[in-house]
């Protein structure tokens, strides 16, 4: 396991690894990619991440998880992005959204649709992914990996990229990167704030756990993982 902590962490000094990250993948490949979370935490972040002098316009922004809802709806991860991320300079970024039209309905069929027209929209991202920055959630879900979920299981067994999971202790159904594609990112970020996450995180270090989903980003050896402790 390739854990490296960083603790006292700031929203500046996350913003600033990651820019010199996607700095140095611009140099060798002429073009990044990025994945971010949602929910609350990534804010900071993204408002300090918009400032850093880099070449936005060589960078593709995807989300690493996003809730079935509209971009205007105010539980959208897209719309989190475009407000806090996607602006001034940052706003020469490509982002690529998962969704089109959203039915009126959701069943497992509906949702299996919706990750395959997603499958396409993230198929010409420049891969893997440069940088993928996870939250995490007090029950150890992280991107929208939720642990005993209805399509869980799948998500972190499949080799597919994306999968929905529809989460019973929070609301929207959802469309995920699995498990399988986020351990392909050539560097995992992992941003905890709290006492409460702090004592979630370190038990899924301890060891590999699926009822704590972070616990197996954590516990593998394929990808170098830092975690920002703020
Ligand atoms: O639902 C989600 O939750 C996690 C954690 O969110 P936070 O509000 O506690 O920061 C987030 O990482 C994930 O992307 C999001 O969709």
């Amino acid at each position: 396991m390739a854990i490296t902590e960083h603790t006292g962490s700031t929203p500046a000094a996350i913003a600033a690894h990651i820019a010199s990250a996607l700095r140095a993948a611009i140099a060798a490949r002429g073009r990044a990619s990025l994945a971010v979370s949602g929910g609350k935490s990534p804010i900071p972040m993204f408002e300090a991440l918009r400032e850093q002098d880099l070449d936005w316009s060589r960078v593709t922004v995807v989300l690493v998880d996003e809730r079935v809802v509209p971009r205007d709806h105010q539980a959208s991860n897209t719309g989190l992005v475009a407000r806090h991320l996607l602006q001034g300079a940052a706003a020469a970024a490509r982002f690529v959204h998962f969704f089109g039209e959203l039915p009126a309905q959701f069943n497992a069929e509906v949702l299996d649709a919706l990750v395959q027209d997603a499958t396409r929209r993230i198929a010409d991202l420049p891969w893997p992914l440069d940088v993928a920055v996870l939250g995490m959630g007090e029950d150890a879900h992280t991107a929208s990996l939720f642990p005993g979920a209805p399509g869980y299981a799948r998500a972190i067994a499949t080799d597919d990229p994306l999968a929905w999971v529809v989460p019973d202790t929070a609301p929207h159904a959802r469309l995920s990167f699995t498990l399988h594609a986020l351990l392909q990112a050539r560097e995992l970020l992992l941003s905890i704030s709290g006492d409460t996450k702090l004592s979630v995180y370190r038990r899924a270090a301890e060891k590999a756990d699926p009822a704590l989903p972070v616990s197996l980003i954590l516990h593998q050896t394929r990808t170098p993982v830092s975690v920002w402790i703020g």
